[in-house]
């Protein structure tokens, strides 16, 4: 489904992010990534959602080269797309059942389907009572929860979610991981890169460790391999 061929990303200032890095990635995989602080592995994520370009190499996703792609097909890519992000970005003056249907009036869902699947998804979250509140509301994993939600509401081949748990306390990151558990086991791919030791470890799924923008360790069932 992923398919990063001699990816190499330098930025304008001259940080090497990423250096001929090559990566299968198979539909329905769970991928943690893992790696030093800078490795580059926000750097990857945003290639997978067309943040960024690389500026050598090829980032192909069910078949299609996101190198070559015209800006305006970005918008279609977007859609088979999840992201996820340590800080929720939700929109502080909309609701939570606004935050999420937003994701779909803005790509021209009808009214009547709006509410149909943003309530669908909120059930999925456990959220449902909570659609009238607004972000400042709700707590940082009730929040992450929104952010899911929105992620999902178009049911996407690929969720990616760059340190996801990074802002919640252990109980409420479990909660968020089974979220993501399950919405694997119903099909998507899902790319994650984490600091948090323990979920890697206890998860037990395959982990790519990204260190200097290379990748150097990428096993099945792997730990997160790095001290305290
Ligand atoms: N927009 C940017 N412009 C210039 N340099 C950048 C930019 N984004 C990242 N970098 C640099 O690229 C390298 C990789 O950064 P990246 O954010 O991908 O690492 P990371 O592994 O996600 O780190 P962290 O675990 O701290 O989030 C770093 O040296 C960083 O300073």
């Amino acid at each position: 489904m992923i398919q990063l061929t001699n990816v190499s990303k330098i930025y304008q200032n001259g940080a090497k992010a990423l250096v001929n890095v090559n990566l299968k990635i198979g539909k329905g995989d769970f991928v943690f990534l893992v790696g030093p602080s800078g490795a580059g592995k926000s750097t990857l994520i945003k290639l997978l959602y067309r943040d960024e370009t690389p500026t050598r190499g090829q980032v192909q996703i069910n078949s299609k080269n996101l190198v070559r792609m015209k800006e305006r097909e970005v918008p279609y890519l977007r859609r088979s797309i999840g992201v996820i992000f340590q800080d929720f970005k939700l929109l502080p003056n909309k609701t939570v059942f606004e935050n999420v249907a937003f994701a779909l009036e803005v790509i021209g869902v009808a009214k009547s389907e709006v509410q149909v699947r943003t309530r669908a998804s909120l059930e999925l979250v456990g959220l449902a009572a909570k659609e009238n509140s607004f972000p400042h509301e709700l707590s940082g994993g009730e929040q992450q929860r929104v952010c899911v939600a929105r992620a999902i509401i178009n049911n996407p081949a690929l969720l990616v979610a760059d340190e996801p748990t990074g802002n919640l306390d252990p109980d409420t990151a479990w909660e968020i991981m089974d979220l993501l558990y399950n919405i694997n086991k119903r099909g998507t791919t899902v790319v994650m890169a984490t600091h948090a030791r323990a979920i890697v470890n206890k998860m037990q799924k395959r982990v790519i460790a990204i260190e200097d923008g290379r990748v150097a360790r990428d096993e099945e069932q792997g730990g997160y391999g790095y001290d305290a």
